[in-house]
This record gives C-alpha cells, structure tokens and sequence, in this order.
C-alpha cells in the first residue's frame, strides 16, 4: 500500500472519513495546484448534513457538491484531425459542453492517435474550453505532468493496466486535474468500487476501446445503472456508439455526462444532435 492509500485507511480508521475506504479527496484548482498530502487534509472539514464525511465525498451522497448535470463532450476521434482546432471549435460553437479527446498509444489499444504536443496546441487555439483526455494507454501516470502542462482539465484513464490507482488518482489531483476512471467493457465495476470515492467521474465504455464508429453495447447498462443507484452525485461518462438512437438507454440508466463521436462529428446539424442528446439525459435527471 503506497503513502495516499494508507493515509486514507488512518484515517478511516480514525473516524475521520466515512466507513469506506478512499473517501479522502484532494482539493484541486484548474491548472497546475501540487498540494502537499498534509495541506490537502488540513483543508477538509465536515459537511454539516454528513458530519463524518468530507465537502464533496461522493460516497456519502450526502454532499456540498452541485447536482449533476447533462453534459454533451463530442469526441474528435473522427473529425478531420488536420484541421482539429476548427473541427472543435465548430463542435463547441455548435454547443458542446466539453471536448473529448482521445489519446491512443498503439499499446493498450491497437490504434494510435495523438499526445500532449497535439493538445497543447489545440489549447492555444481554444482557451476556455473543458478538455477531458481519455488516456488510452499502456502507462498513464508517464502523460500526467505533459497533459496538466498542456492545459488538460480532467484526466481519464484506464485502471486495468495500472498497478497502483490510488498513487495515479493522486498524482492527478496534484498535477490539478480532475480525474475519470475508465473501463472496458470487460472490467466489472466492481473492480473500481473502492476508488470511486477519490474519482471525480467514472467512464463506462460501450465499445472496444480503440476505434470510432463502433456498434453501442447495451449490455453495458447494467453498470452504469449500479453506478446510479450507488453514487447519486457522481459523474457517469458513457463512450461508445451513442446518438440519437441510443442515448435514451444511456440517460436512463444515468449516465449524464455523454461522449458522442460520429453521430455528433458526422451529423449536417451537429447543434440539433447534441441538444436532442442534452435534453433526453435532462429528462432523466431528478
Ligand atoms: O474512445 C473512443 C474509441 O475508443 C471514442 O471516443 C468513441 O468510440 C467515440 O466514437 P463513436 O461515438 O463514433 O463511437
């Protein structure tokens, strides 16, 4: 067990923290923020409606955290990539609440697409916009630093090549991203259960992870429904497959924030498709 795993269960056995371990969460900013372990903790007080849990822990679903909302992130994987910093802006012109950028290693997926450099520029084109990378990639915590200096908000990863999640979650929250827990569609969710409480949003794949334009896996609802049931608060990113035809399944089972590439990217009227998405996952939403 590494020093931020074993700081949460002292404190868990402390009664500082909620029964379930890894409830502790890092107080992040949105760039660059390194906040030693110490100073992180010194941060947290006791919400008033949770008195044993911390302002924004998920797992109590008893937070200070604003309720969640639709969020529509196109993903360019399919978008003319010579020309990405137009094809974004179109996207978030067109109303896309976030841009969901897909890095391939060749290793972890059999594809390959673009690093850091790639996203840097695309951040001095495009200032303001959430970038959400989704780290497709043998070795996540190798792109932690170059991705948060490339002005990276929140850094999704794949747990099942990592070892240790909980040093990786960290080094993100340092690093002063968000973090987002990707699986497969071969991963249980149990697998991720005790790191969802230092999660900011968990993706549920619905395809291979690899390729766009992929067929949309039902069969992965009953994760994201689990997911709801557990983490009311939580973020829940779907990816994979999903448009018009498929978000009601999606939004039903509570997925709220939507990765959507070709039916988004492909579409003759990308802001009438994303705010059709928008509304169904509104619709679902107490
Ligand atoms: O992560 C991905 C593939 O690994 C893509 O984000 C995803 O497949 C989106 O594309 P589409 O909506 O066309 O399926």
């Amino acid at each position: 067990m590494n020093f931020s795993c074993l700081a949460i269960r002292v404190l868990t056995l402390q009664g500082l923290c909620s029964p379930r371990l890894g409830c502790l969460r890092f107080k992040t900013s949105k760039f660059r923020a390194p906040a030693p372990l110490s100073l992180t903790l010194a941060e947290t007080t006791a919400s008033p409606s949770c008195p044993k849990a911390r302002p924004n822990c998920c797992a109590c679903n008893k937070t200070n955290k604003m309720p969640i909302q639709a969020k529509i992130g196109p993903s360019i994987l399919n978008a003319d990539l010579a020309n990405l910093a137009a094809e974004s802006q179109k996207l978030l012109d067109n109303g896309a609440d976030y841009l969901h950028l897909d890095v391939m290693d060749g290793a972890f997926v059999p594809n390959l697409t673009f690093g850091h450099p790639m996203v840097k520029c695309l951040r001095n084109h495009i200032k303001e916009a959430f970038f959400e990378t989704h780290m497709m990639v043998q070795n996540p915590e190798q792109w932690i630093t170059p991705m948060a200096d490339a002005g990276v908000n929140l850094y999704t990863f794949h747990v099942e090549p990592v070892k240790d999640v909980c040093s990786v979650t960290r080094k993100i929250q340092e690093a002063g991203m968000k973090v987002g827990l990707a699986i497969k569609p071969g991963t249980e969710v149990k697998e991720i259960e005790k790191y969802i409480d230092v999660a900011d949003l968990v993706l549920v794949m619905t395809v291979e992870p690899g390729f766009g334009g992929q067929s949309f896996m039902a069969d992965m609802m009953p994760k994201v429904e689990w997911l709801r049931n557990n983490y009311p608060n939580l973020d829940i990113e779907v990816d994979g497959g999903v448009g018009p035809k498929t978000i009601d399944c999606c939004a039903k089972a509570g997925a709220n924030w939507i990765v959507s590439g070709t039916a988004v990217v492909g579409s003759a009227d990308q802001r009438q498709v994303i705010g059709e998405m928008r509304n169904v996952v509104k619709s679902y939403l107490k």
